[in-house]
């Protein structure tokens, strides 16, 4: 690096010392800590944003500051890489040695030996580009602050303030950016893309097979996915959704959101016996995941779950649907349809998707590794069961698509080819996005003329359990198979085996967790009972072997 850049790095970086005595990692989901202590963090990734921009030959490169579903004191720091999905995981150990680099000097140096290794150029000939954004957070604005600081200490770095924005925006953003250098790709261009390809799908559903399908109430967690929403409500004139926990009074993910709903499988604050059979959904935090509910009776707030599973089975089938009128066996082109799950997904849907004829395919938890694996088809469909998951279509695909759309002269296929297409506008190609997710599902019960509980249906969860085990030290554990067997320490995994045997239709799997200090125990039978001995049983074992006792 040239000695300007060396100075002005020197100038900025010393306004931005590191917590002391705190370690910190670039986990699943970027930084994520209590936000009083990421300003360094903030100021530092700044700079590897700027410098992956410089990398990629100048591509646009997103900085989201987000603590998604955690409570509203932490937040976080992630960075999205050109095509709008997470930071390669080769710059992982990167953003960890930066992070915690002690004074400005080492911090310099792991840069200066980072660029040079990666061939990127410091001496403000070439520029970068990166999109800023933040979610509700009180505590956003001065991490923004700290990250454009970060930003422009790289000479030539330009940065551009998206504002409060849901996280899949701003991925969304970045892909598109990059995808049409001239595309202005603002939040207005991403309101008319979703509410346009809905309003595609709704006006191609079958005049004779409609049906209204109701109302829709919807929980925003308390945060940005509230105010987002209603433009879109608005935009739509969607006389027929209710949106609450719009963050006006009530606190950010408190009793509220998709991971309060999906973890504790009960209805959020806010929603009572009013509210009985009605459809709800409830998003997350940051607006990157989705799951639906009903409330089952009035007095208690005990749900029916609609988890990622059944969303990811609702797309697969509909996708199918549309691909079987549009190609049959003497088609020359098949294209290949993947679905991704991970070890978390419910045995019921895994069986389901196997039985409409659908490859299925395990990856470890974690969005990176399932959007990765999603990308080697011409359709990857992809969701985790907490509700983040998305659609990813080949360009190959949508070439082919587009021709089909035009050419094709049976208006039934043309219709087919027409649906998939807006599906591939609608859905977030980027990230899981709560909102286009949201649309998707609303067209596809509409299209099938199908309540909540209809679509619920598709098949029965078996009986679940998760428990977390604290252990002296979670890394000691290491697995294999999509985070299926424990390979490490040895002995352990027998004794799963053992104990699951005993079990009918009995799965369990054990891992360290990648955002909690903590080993967490997942088991499944044909009955609730059985599954919360399993998962106990196996809790006990996992503290036996690992505790703090020993
Ligand atoms: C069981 C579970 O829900 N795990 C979540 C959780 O990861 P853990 O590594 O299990 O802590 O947070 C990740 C990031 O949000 C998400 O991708 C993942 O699905
Ligand atoms: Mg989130």
């Amino acid at each position: 690096m040239d000695e300007q850049q060396r100075s002005t790095f020197l100038q900025s970086a010393s306004r931005f010392p590191p917590p002391k005595g705190i370690k910190l990692y670039y986990g699943t989901a970027g930084f994520r800590t209590d936000a009083s202590i990421l300003q360094s963090t903030a100021f530092r990734i700044g700079i590897l944003a700027a410098l992956r921009s410089l990398k990629t030959g100048g591509a646009v490169i997103g900085l989201m500051i987000t603590a998604s579903h955690n409570k509203v004191s932490d937040n976080g720091v992630k960075v999205a890489d050109p095509g709008g999905e997470m930071l390669t995981q080769d710059w992982e150990p990167f953003a960890d040695s930066i992070a915690n680099a002690p004074d400005p000097d080492s911090l310099i140096q792991l840069i200066d030996e980072f660029a040079k290794k990666e061939g990127i150029p410091l001496n403000g000939t070439q520029a970068a580009a990166i999109l800023l954004g933040r979610d509700t957070r009180p505590s956003g604005e001065s991490l923004v602050e700290a990250a454009k600081q970060g930003i422009c200490s790289v000479i030539g770095a330009i940065v551009n303030d998206m504002g409060v924005v849901t996280t899949p925006q701003l991925h969304w953003m970045v892909r598109t950016r990059n995808k049409d250098l001239k595309a202005s790709a603002s939040e207005l261009d991403y309101f008319d893309q979703v509410s346009t390809s809905f309003r595609c799908l709704i006006d191609l559903i079958p005049k004779k097979s409609y049906h209204g399908i109701g109302k829709l109430i919807v929980d925003c967690a308390n945060g940005v996915g509230g105010e987002k929403l209603q433009v879109l409500k608005e935009k739509l004139n969607w006389l027929d959704v209710e949106i609450r926990n719009t963050g006006k009074q009530g606190i950010l993910n408190e009793q509220v959101g998709a991971d309060y709903v999906q973890k504790d499988k009960v209805a959020p604050q806010g929603f009572g016996g009013p509210d009985v059979g009605v459809r709800c959904a409830s998003l997350d935090g940051d607006a990157d995941r989705l799951v639906y509910f009903t409330i089952i009776t009035k007095g208690n707030n005990q749900i029916n779950l609609v988890d990622g599973d059944k969303i990811l089975s609702l797309f697969a089938l509909f996708i199918k649907d549309q691909l079987s009128i549009l190609t049959d066996d003497t088609c020359e082109y098949q294209p290949r349809v993947g679905v991704v799950q991970t070890a978390y997904a419910n045995g019921a849907s895994t069986k389901y998707l196997k039985y409409l004829g659908l490859q299925v395919i395990f990856t470890p938890t974690g969005v990176k590794y399932l959007h990765e694996k999603a990308q080697e088809y011409d359709i990857g469909i992809y969701f985790e069961a907490n509700g983040h998951g998305t659609i990813l279509f080949s360009d190959h695909f949508l070439c082919w698509l587009e021709d089909r759309k035009s050419t094709e002269k049976c208006l039934e296929k043309k219709n087919a080819a027409k649906r998939l297409w807006a599906v591939s506008k609608l859905i977030n190609q980027a990230v899981g996005d709560a909102l286009s997710g949201l649309l998707l599902v609303e067209a596809i019960l509409q299209h099938m003329g199908w309540s909540v509980d209809k679509w619920n249906e598709l098949y029965h969860d078996l009986p679940s359990r998760q428990v977390k085990v604290k252990v002296a030290d979670r890394t000691a554990i290491v697995t294999t198979n999509a985070e299926t067997i424990v390979q490490k320490p040895p002995g352990i995994q027998e004794a799963i085996t053992a104990l699951t045997v005993k079990y009918p239709q009995g799965r369990c799997f054990v891992r360290p967790s990648g955002t909690e200090d903590v080993v967490r125990v997942y088991a499944e039978a044909s009955t609730q009972e059985a599954a919360d001995e399993l998962a106990s049983c196996v809790a006990k074992l996992v503290d036996q072997f690992l505790g703090f006792h020993i």
